[in-house]
């Protein structure tokens, strides 16, 4: 018999302003002792006997959650939820979203038990609704929406993570073995095809609809009244950036075939505060700016290829600019987060990169000439540097 998954953490209602991520990289402090791990499976346990065993099963089977909620979101239970007047039962579950009832109940009642949908019972039928964490995060309509991202790990990243051991054993990426792609230019990879693309940058600008406030208030950035947001794909960040920061100025930066989706698929407001530049950050002159953000760039690349392009930052940005870099902090001994430990294995088998320490990107980018470097690990999954040259 599988073992309960209490210890996912979701034995609660989650707040919309609060997300599971958040909760994963609580402060130190607030994590279960010993462990060294942000509010994993498995904190409130022991390693030994029984607890060891049941440990082991979560780990194990860890897989299958992920598919519940990829199969959930693919298949669309959480908007046709959304969407339904009221609660639903089975059936109307299975009809709407063209499953068959069999797979459908056991589906749906596996969200259950990992707090994706509630249930209550009528006349000796079940019905079902969204909980507060899949209206915030599983539906397509809510702003803080992740069904584009969760769509982007479950046929991509999920498929790279089928080779992992390949990808230790070689130190690099594994889109050959995954999609028969060989990826000597790694996004050309990536973006396999227009759809592959669109959907890439689709689930890049979810991302930023949760966290995007907390990166970009981790420092007063009011003093850069002209930013360039090198690799910015969708344009996110910079919408953010105009919304915190009224009066400035952002040009996102990206390869021409970004550029051209991001114009026909994504909006921008009408007025000149965002230019959209296309270019290759290694090799074209880059836009003069005051702030340089480099929003999950460095981590896609090896140190080599870091420190030519922080050079060539560096030379390009104004006397007393800077550079923004957000990424996922690990711990100075890299032993934690979890989280971002597991981030670092998904650079492996999908990027030529890492995550990294604080004093790693010290060494990088004081290196390339910057300066007064600063650091906030902000609580939620992505930390911000900030230097100057
Ligand atoms: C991991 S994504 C991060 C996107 C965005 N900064 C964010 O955080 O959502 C990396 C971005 O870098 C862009 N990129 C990769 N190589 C590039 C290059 N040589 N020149 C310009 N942009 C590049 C990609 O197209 C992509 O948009």
């Amino acid at each position: 018999m599988l073992p309960r998954l209490a210890c996912w953490h979701l034995d609660v209602e989650l707040p919309a302003s609060r997300s599971l991520a958040s909760r994963l990289r609580a402060p130190r402090s607030k994590r279960s002792r010993g462990s060294g791990r942000r509010g994993w499976i498995g904190d409130d346990m022991g390693s030994s006997g029984d607890d060891g065993y049941r440990l082991l099963n979560e780990y194990t089977n860890g897989f299958m959650v992920s598919q519940v909620l990829f199969a959930a979101c693919e298949l669309g239970v959480f908007d046709l939820l959304a969407e339904a007047p009221g609660p639903l039962d089975v059936a109307a579950v299975a009809a709407g979203v063209e499953a068959s009832s069999h797979g459908t109940e056991l589906l749906l009642d596996t969200c259950v038990s990992l707090k994706l949908l509630k249930v209550e019972t009528r006349a000796g039928k079940a019905f079902y609704q969204n909980t507060e964490l899949s209206s915030a995060y599983l539906t397509r309509v809510s702003p803080t929406s992740q069904c584009n991202l969760l769509k982007y790990m479950g046929r991509t990243s999920y498929g790279c993570w089928g080779h992992l051991a390949d990808a230790v054993r070689e130190g690099k990426n594994q889109y050959l073995q995954t999609f028969g792609v060989p990826a000597e230019d790694l996004f050309t990879a990536i973006y396999r095809s227009e759809g592959e693309r669109l959907q890439f940058m689709q689930a890049l600008q979810e991302v930023w609809s949760v966290n995007g406030r907390s990166v970009l208030t981790a420092f007063d950035l009011s003093g850069f009244p002209l930013m360039c947001d090198l690799g910015g794909g969708p344009g996110a960040l910079a919408k953010e950036c105009l919304s915190l920061y009224p009066g400035c100025k952002v040009t996102v930066f990206d390869v021409p075939e970004v550029v051209r989706t991001a114009k026909q698929h994504f909006s921008f407001p009408e007025e000149e505060e965002i230019h959209l530049q296309e270019g290759d950050f290694f090799k074209d002159p880059l836009p003069e700016a005051d702030l340089y953000i480099l929003a999950r760039i460095l981590h896609d690349w090896a140190d080599g290829k870091c420190s030519h392009l922080l050079e060539r930052v560096y030379h390009t940005c104004k006397p007393g600019g800077g550079i923004l870099v957000i990424e996922s902090l690990l711990d100075e001994d890299r032993r934690g987060p979890l989280l971002t430990q597991l981030y670092s294995l998904n650079m492996l088998v999908q990027t030529e990169g890492q995550e990294r320490t604080p004093t790693h990107y010290h060494m990088l980018l004081s290196s390339a000439g910057f300066r007064d470097f600063q650091f906030k690990k902000t609580g939620a999954i992505y930390d911000a540097i900030l230097v100057r040259k």
